[in-house]
């Protein structure tokens, strides 16, 4: 028997189901792989944005990871909303004794604008667990904090992403153009070549918890064996097709359709 692709996902909550670990699993399930969550921290908080954050103790975010790598295998993770520095140790100490895929999405603000990671995290964020991504998935204004230079155009979306690898020292950088005008348009570089991955732009505001989704279909197709191109080009359509079914719920920013890629299956 093949073996069951198992992805696992590191990452705050979100109760309204559009972001953050609801929004990794149904993105897991949908795609057919096993997944498994450690929370880090519990986030009130719904498509108007967020109202309250408890933090997980260090403790117990080091028993949650105990427990599923003591008895679960772990072929590819990601991690999202991580809130302090206390947390990314105990994190970095397991993503350094493991073999799985390591995808990051270098969560700091969420679409509503308010902050997910304490500021003073960000540097450890950046200089300590980056280095050890598969692939990181920066959009515009994590791309800017990480290199350090304002994004104007699809030129410096690129030169964002040979920096976050060359000089930054992550595998390869995922830069998403979805906070740009015109057509939404990602830059994957690989340390070798610049692939692009190019939808048209939906008018709509569904568009929370869009980057979760994003990395968590990577994560899912990773763990299923796809080199990272393949993996970044179907999750592309996945989010594609999660956002143009995406529904009008909640009175702010609404959520994806995390099966908006079987509409599309069905009309083939
Ligand atoms: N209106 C849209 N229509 C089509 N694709 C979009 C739209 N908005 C974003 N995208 C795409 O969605 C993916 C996520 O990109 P985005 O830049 O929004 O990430 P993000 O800011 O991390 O997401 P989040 O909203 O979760 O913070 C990218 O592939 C981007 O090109
Ligand atoms: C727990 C958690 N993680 C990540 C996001 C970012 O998603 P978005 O920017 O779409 O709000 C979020 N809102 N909540």
């Amino acid at each position: 028997m093949k073996p069951i692709p198992c992805a696992l996902t590191i990452a705050g909550t979100d109760p309204s189901g559009g972001a953050g670990i609801q929004a990794d699993l149904k993105t897991f399930q949908e795609l057919t792989v096993y997944g498994m969550s450690v929370s880090t921290s519990i986030v009130a908080q719904n498509t108007t944005g967020v109202q309250n954050v408890h933090h997980i103790p260090i403790d117990m975010i080091d028993e949650q990871l105990q427990s599923v790598f003591s008895d679960m295998p772990v072929h590819s993770l990601k991690t999202g909303m991580i809130a302090n520095e206390s947390m990314m140790r105990v994190i970095q100490k397991q993503l350094t004794s493991t073999d799985a895929y390591y995808v990051m999405d270098p969560v700091m603000v969420a679409t509503s604008g308010d902050p997910l990671i304490a500021e003073e995290a960000r540097d450890y964020l950046k200089e300590q667990l980056l280095p050890l991504a598969t692939v990181v998935t920066p959009n515009i204004p994590e791309a800017e904090f990480i290199t350090g230079n304002k994004i104007h155009d699809v030129n410096d979306l690129q030169e964002a992403a040979k920096e976050i690898v060359d000089k930054h020292g992550a595998r390869a950088a995922l830069v998403k153009g979805g906070h740009m005008h015109g057509d939404a348009i990602d830059y994957l570089y690989d340390g070798h070549k610049m692939h692009t991955f190019h939808s048209k732009r939906f008018d709509t505001t569904s568009t929370h918890g869009t980057g979760c989704t994003y990395s968590a279909a990577i994560t899912a197709h990773l763990a299923k064996g796809l080199p990272l191109y393949e993996a970044v080009k179907e999750a592309k359509q996945f989010v594609t097709a999660a956002i143009k079914h995406s529904f009008p719920l909640g009175a702010g920013n609404g959520p994806t359709n995390h099966w908006g890629i079987r509409e599309e299956r069905v009309k083939q």
